[in-house]
């Protein structure tokens, strides 16, 4: 499994270089990422968590867990001007939830594991996590749309939260 950074890495605020080649390190990092979404039960993670900064996304919303999705070089080509706010989380910031303005529905272009072109249209939790992942491309965590406040003790939370771990890890 990859390391996942917490909030407030700097690193998390990189932005995503687009991938030039689907190679067989770029098809590995996907299985990686698969790997460490799946031990760490999140719905997707973006390689810019695992401190990859390239445009290489994966995502599973499905209940039985089975239906992986890759999305390489994602653009949303199409958004509603319908917005839903719904409870997020993230990976980089266990723990914490709240409510995010987000696109009901979004059309996605996207290249695969295979290096093919798709598209597919997204609604419901689908479109939420496309959105959640894709600013993680930009560098963005979804903190960032919470007040100041919020997300000053949300910073101050995690910091103590990771000395903690930290801690515990060396006794
Ligand atoms: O850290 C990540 O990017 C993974 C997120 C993805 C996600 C965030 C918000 C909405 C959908 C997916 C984690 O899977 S958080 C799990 C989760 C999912 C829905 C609602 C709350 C928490
Ligand atoms: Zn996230």
């Amino acid at each position: 499994q990859l390391h996942i950074l917490r909030y407030p890495d700097p690193r998390l605020h990189t932005v995503a270089k687009p991938v030039a080649e689907v190679d067989a390190r770029i098809r590995q990092l996907v299985d990686d990422m698969l790997e460490t979404m799946y031990a760490a039960d999140g719905v997707g993670l973006a390689a810019t968590q695992v401190d990859v900064h390239e445009r290489v996304i994966v995502i599973d919303t499905s209940q039985e867990r089975d239906t992986p999705r890759v999305l390489i070089n994602p653009e949303i080509v199409k958004a509603s001007e319908r917005m839903v706010e719904g409870e997020e989380g993230c990976l980089s910031v266990p723990q914490i939830y709240d409510k995010v303005p987000r696109h009901a529905e979004v059309t996605v272009r996207a290249t695969n594991r295979d290096g093919e072109v798709y598209e597919f249209d997204a609604d419901g939790l689908l479109a939420v996590c496309v959105q959640h992942e894709m600013d993680h491309l930009m560098g963005k965590v979804f903190v960032e749309y919470l007040s100041l406040m919020k997300r000053d003790r949300i910073k101050t939370k995690m910091i103590k939260k990771t000395r903690e771990e930290e801690a515990e890890a060396r006794r």
